[in-house]
């Protein structure tokens, strides 16, 4: 397909997106069905466009002063990198492009140019790396609207959660949250060697932090460039590597910082991705308890701890957990990875920002208020429950541990500064910030990590300790 289709078919996908609020990868993939002739490199750039516009979903509407998919998907050719570098797109005689670009269209679209515009190529300047990994592409600035308020690209209702979170750092920390995201490797010890590794993926050119030696970040790409298929390499079949974003291996390396577990139970481990961590950051020692409440969810769990030979993981099922020993005894830690907004996800999952509601929001917080007091019920005396999301609202991170730790005095919060410092590390990172939230701050109640300050997804860690008796 050429550019003139390319565009109209993501035009055409982002109408059916709008009209039937169903997830993204859902309509891509009807589409594809829909129109087999469409090789896999055009489905690929049809899905990037659909992404890239549902990123920057809100300035590009305020661009173009247009908020239809039709606008966004020109706006993103047009103003995002890696598109149409050569100026406006050319529909003259292409039977398959979209219908001819309106005077006002035209005057929107060079107006605003890249060349022309002062639409600034980034809102982050090099030192707002601190994972010296992060290379992000250039995002659309944020732009002030008539009003002079700046256009965030998040829904209006979470605007105030947002604020009180970041304040006067919001645009930034929301211009961030809609860039695309690398792609995060996690070294597998128990598989391979890391030099083996490295030579098996040479050629995607990975980056490394000597901060954290089990990673490796393949950078974000642009444009129609494709992410690599990764899952297809010899690397990731031989469970030599498991794609997981920083954020995600840093969570689960704080959840046992400083502490030598015997026995955790990672009480909502859906298909696995913090057990296969935990179990690694636990040197393979100890047992790692993986269960979740969805049997559904944890299909995956299975093929995924034999690739990656994790010996000391066993999964608990559902109906199994309320007589097991680990519960009935206790465990030295419990790991809540709660059910949450995903806030924190949007770089990955940018159609889930404009689909989470203020019900979802009360539902999940009843949730995850539940499943800490269960947690909480599981842990030994002495022993942690870390408390983890990939949300960044206070809501559903230090409010609830404030209700918790109201409810269970004899559970009291680990010092964020404390908590960051048990990592070991030479120096205490800088990009392990903890942002205090205002009027709920509570002391550095956790780990908050986003994609502006850590160059990760957004997460968020606590962890608790019971006091002996
Ligand atoms: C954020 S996801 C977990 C992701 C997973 N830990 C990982 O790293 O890939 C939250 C999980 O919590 C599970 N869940 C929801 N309510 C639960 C409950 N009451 N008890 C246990 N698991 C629950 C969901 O089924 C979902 O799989």
């Amino acid at each position: 397909m050429r550019l003139p289709g390319r565009l109209a078919a993501a035009i055409e996908v982002l109408e059916t997106l709008e009209a039937q609020r169903r997830p993204v990868a859902q309509v891509l993939k009807d589409w594809g069905n829909a129109h087999r002739f469409a090789g896999s490199g055009d489905r690929a750039a049809i899905g990037n466009l659909v992404h890239d516009a549902l990123r920057h979903r809100r300035s590009l509407a305020a661009v173009m002063e247009d908020d239809s998919p039709r606008a966004a998907i020109l706006a993103t050719a047009v103003f995002l990198p890696g598109y149409c570098e050569d100026g406006l797109p050319d529909f003259e005689g292409d039977q398959h492009a979209p219908a001819p670009l309106t005077e006002k269209e035209r005057e929107s679209l060079l107006s605003s140019g890249r060349e022309t515009d002062g639409l600034p190529q980034s809102t982050l300047s090099p030192h707002d790396s601190p994972l010296s990994l992060a290379d992000r592409p250039p995002v659309l600035a944020d732009r002030p609207l008539p009003s002079g308020q700046i256009c965030l690209d998040c829904p209006d209702w979470l605007r105030p959660s947002l604020e009180r979170v970041f304040a006067e750092d919001t645009a930034r920390q929301v211009g961030a949250m809609a860039a695309r995201a690398p792609l995060d490797l996690r070294l597998n010890p128990f598989t391979s060697k890391p030099e083996r590794v490295d030579k098996a993926l040479a050629r995607h050119k990975p980056l490394r932090d000597p901060e954290f030696p089990f990673l490796r970040r393949i950078p974000a790409t642009s444009g129609f460039q494709r992410a690599p298929h990764i899952t297809s390499d010899e690397a990731f079949q031989k469970g030599w590597v498991e794609v997981q974003d920083a954020g995600s291996q840093l969570a689960a390396e704080l959840a046992v910082a400083g502490i030598k577990p015997r026995t955790v139970l990672d009480l909502c481990a859906g298909a696995g991705g913090k057990s296969l961590a935990l179990s690694v950051f636990m040197g393979g020692k100890g047992q790692v308890f993986a269960h979740d409440i969805d049997r559904r969810r944890m299909k995956d769990i299975w093929p995924r701890i034999k690739r990656s030979k994790a010996h000391n993981i066993q999964v608990v099922d559902p109906d199994a957990l309320a007589s097991h020993e680990i519960t009935t005894q206790g465990v030295d830690c419990v790991v809540v990875d709660a059910p949450c907004t995903g806030t924190g996800t949007w770089r990955r999952h940018p159609d889930t920002k404009w689909r989470v509601s203020e019900t979802a929001l009360q539902t999940r917080m009843q949730e995850q208020q539940t499943i800490l007091k269960q947690a909480g019920a599981y842990v030994k005396p002495g022993g942690r429950l870390a408390y983890i999301t990939c949300s960044l609202l206070a809501e559903e991170n230090e409010t609830q541990l404030l209700e918790f730790l109201g409810q269970n005095t004899d559970f009291k919060a680990l010092n964020a500064q404390n908590l960051i410092q048990s990592l070991r590390r030479d120096e205490t990172p800088a990009y392990l910030p903890s942002i205090s939230v205002g009027d709920h701050a509570a002391g550095d109640l956790g780990v908050r990590l986003t994609p502006a300050t850590s160059g990760t997804d957004g997460f968020f860690i606590a962890c608790l300790t019971r006091e002996t008796a």
